[in-house]
């Protein structure tokens, strides 16, 4: 076996697909999603302990660092709800499972996302 085979482990320096880059996003909106699960919950928990609670919530949600939080929040829930829902095509036989149709999927729910994120933007400020 040749000892000098071209191996190349950098993926900073291989050019990633659009179908690769979409795969990557929905692996990390989704761990996005699920530490958002915790704070969200926590802020629930606050707001519904009693009128203080409440108020000490909504004080927390008026800071401009709280509003960039949440706005990363829906941002990754609205690009793992695009990308699970392109995923739930493809298992169902709704979506090809080519090269150009993966491709042009991806690029959909990237673009819905991306809509999706400014329009929460858009919400919140
Ligand atoms: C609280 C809400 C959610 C959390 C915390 C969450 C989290 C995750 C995580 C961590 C993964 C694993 C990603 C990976 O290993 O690559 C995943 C995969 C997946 N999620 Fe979600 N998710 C949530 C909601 C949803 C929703 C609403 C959909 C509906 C469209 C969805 C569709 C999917 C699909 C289809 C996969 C599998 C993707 C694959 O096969 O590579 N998820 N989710």
């Amino acid at each position: 076996m040749k000892k000098q085979r071209p191996v190349n482990l950098d993926l900073r320096t291989i050019n990633q697909p659009v179908s690769a880059i979409a795969s990557i996003l929905h692996r990390i909106s989704g761990v996005i999603t699920f530490i958002a699960v915790g704070i969200l919950l926590w802020l629930l928990g606050m707001s519904l302990s009693s009128q203080e609670g409440f108020l000490q919530a909504s004080e927390i949600m008026t800071g401009f660092f709280a509003k960039f939080i949440l706005w990363g929040i829906l941002t990754a829930l609205a690009y793992h709800l695009c990308g699970g829902i392109r995923h739930v095509l493809m298992d169902f036989g709704f979506l090809e499972e080519n090269l150009a149709t993966g491709s042009a999927s991806a690029k959909v729910a990237i673009a819905i996302a991306v809509i999706l994120s400014i329009l929460a933007g858009v919400l919140l400020w």
